[in-house]
């Protein structure tokens, strides 16, 4: 499904934030993910190259696209993010496919301290790792007879935003659960990322819900691109991805989408459309900061 964004939004005027980036096209590859690690990093490669061949100039896989997502998972499944065998397979994909690669995430084992993380690792078309985020907010719900889940029994949270630098332009990087708190997507947008990206898997509880209203919501309050990129529903795992790999523009407008199946979704990232919609809805140029700059320190009540 691919919708074009409203020419509602092309008037320019004066007072805005206009961003200079280049036109790509982007693909989220909703993968299959099985427990056979080689598996899915052969699978992964299939798809990446599919891609390229399309036109995709950035190409995106899912959350956890390496190991089954399940926190009895993550140790066995494990690896060193600087020579382990899925970081090296995501180097080779992206020279042969000559394309950026948002790597997923896969779970990173740090020799330094044994720590596991849920770890993103981004390539540019020479295959070099150019970035590495460690999932920031660890998913770690409780609704009662629905789904209980806890990363926190296995993970270790990341310390850091990730802003990586492509010949396209700047791209924010966040993983899944990353993606329920405004503020990364902001300070993203303020630091000239055209658009977030976030690897992941809602599950069904809250994938109808809320995957695409939170993609829509970070992509209209920063007035940038977002798209989510899911893993494809296993109903014989043990968790249920929600699938819906998803682009949305900086209108808030959903640009591409697709079900719950293996498959790919593209979209093509314009900055004209970005810059038309800061010009007619000038957000950057109206931000009362000097009304809520203290928001970190505003304790809940
Ligand atoms: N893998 C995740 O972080 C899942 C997040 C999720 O499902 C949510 O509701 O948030």
């Amino acid at each position: 499904m691919l919708r074009a964004t409203s020419a509602l939004f092309s008037k320019a005027s004066s007072m805005s934030s206009s961003l200079a980036f280049k036109p790509c096209k982007l693909a989220l590859v909703q993968l299959a993910v099985t427990a056979d690690k080689s598996a899915n990093l052969a699978n992964a490669r299939a798809h990446v190259l599919e891609a390229a061949n399309n036109g995709a100039n950035v190409i995106v896989l899912p959350e956890c696209f390496n190991s089954p997502y399940g926190t009895s998972f993550f140790r066995e499944y494990s690896e060193s993010i600087k020579d382990g065998p899925s970081v090296k397979a995501l180097s080779e994909m992206a020279k042969e496919a000559k394309a950026y690669l948002i790597g997923g995430s896969i779970p990173e084992r740090d020799p330094t301290n044994d720590n596991i993380y849920n770890t993103c690792t981004v390539y540019n078309p020479a295959g070099e790792q150019i970035a590495a985020h460690r999932k920031i907010h660890l998913f770690d719900i409780d609704v009662p007879g629905k789904i209980r889940f806890q990363e926190s029994e296995t993970l270790t949270a990341g310390e850091s935003l990730t802003h990586v630098d492509t010949e396209y332009g700047k791209i924010g990087v966040g993983i899944c659960y990353d993606i329920r708190f405004p503020e990364p997507a902001m300070i993203a947008a303020r630091k000239g990322c055209f658009a977030m990206i976030y690897p992941g898997a809602f599950n069904m509880v809250t994938g109808p819900l809320h995957w695409e209203l939170l993609q829509r919501a970070r992509a209209v309050d920063n007035q940038v691109y977002v798209a989510a990129c899911s893993p494809a529903r296993d109903v014989t795992a043990g968790y249920h991805a929600w699938g819906h790999s998803t682009v949305v523009a900086p209108t808030g407008q959903v640009v591409a989408t697709m079900e719950e199946n293996q498959g790919i979704v593209y979209a093509d990232l314009d900055p004209q459309a970005l810059n038309d919609f800061r010009q007619s809805v000038p957000l950057y140029a109206q931000r009362r900061f000097d009304l809520y700059a203290d928001v970190a320190n505003t304790k809940p009540q």
